[in-house]
């Protein structure tokens, strides 16, 4: 079948709520918390399994493969973090890479047209990035964040303004301590859609903390 890159405009409508999870992200059944962020309406998922108390190997491949198959009965595409060899396996829809993992051009190289989500903290790693052949970029972090212990300092909004002022117009997501109160100011920088992990995974009703995630950057990013 000829498949092609996906079009910018589409992933921008993926990225508008892109919830990030682990199992080691939530003391409840992942399956559980994505079946009602996905009810809560998130447009993307990425499968993070990793750092403290994260699944490995077989029991890994088969929460990936569970967790799929919730987003494929919704079409919400599917991505892996980190781990290409498991995306491959399993046939995901894409992966997203920071700057210490496998090289961009190699991995572009290996997932042909798959989604290939790039993390960039510098405007050289942006240009790098998308050389290389990212879809979009994670931007970020942009407030302290309580799941990634080796994040980088919190840059705000300085990096996302930064590039659109250098009207680079890749598709972006911020990350990074993003909760339903400060959303809309990630997507007034310029982002196309925030990433997030805790505030629906730790959240009383995952459902819920999504439909208010969506809810208030809907208007923002109107706006936009
Ligand atoms: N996982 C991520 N997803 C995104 C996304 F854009 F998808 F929101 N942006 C940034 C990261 C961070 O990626 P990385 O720097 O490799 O650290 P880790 O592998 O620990 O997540
Ligand atoms: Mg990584």
């Amino acid at each position: 079948m000829l498949e092609m890159r996906i079009p910018s405009h589409q992933l921008r409508d993926l990225l508008k709520l892109y919830f990030i999870m682990g199992s080691q992200n939530t003391d409840k059944d992942p399956r559980f918390v994505l079946e009602e962020a996905i009810q809560g309406g998130i447009t993307l998922f990425q499968f993070r399994e990793k750092g403290e108390g994260a699944k490995t190997g077989g029991e890994k491949e088969e929460l990936a493969r569970s967790l799929m198959q919730l987003c494929r009965n919704h079409g919400i595409p599917f991505i892996v973090n980190d781990d290409i060899d498991l995306a491959i396996a399993i046939d995901a829809d894409g992966v997203h890479v920071g700057q210490d993992d496998e090289d961009v051009a190699a991995v572009r190289e290996r997932i042909g047209d798959k989604i290939l989500g790039v993390s960039a903290h510098t405007l050289k790693e942006v240009e790098e990035a998308i050389e290389d052949g990212a879809d979009y970029l994670g931007i970020g972090p942009i407030f302290p964040t309580g799941t990634k212990p080796d994040a980088k300092k919190p840059q705000g909004d300085t990096l996302i303004r930064a590039v659109r002022k250098e009207k680079i117009d890749i598709p972006i997501v911020g990350i990074g301590g993003i909760t339903a109160e400060n959303a809309s100011f990630v997507i007034q920088s310029g982002a196309d859609g925030i990433s997030l992990i805790s505030a629906i995974s730790q959240a009383a009703s995952p459902k819920e903390s999504s439909k208010q995630l969506l809810e208030r950057i809907m208007v923002p990013l109107a706006q936009n």
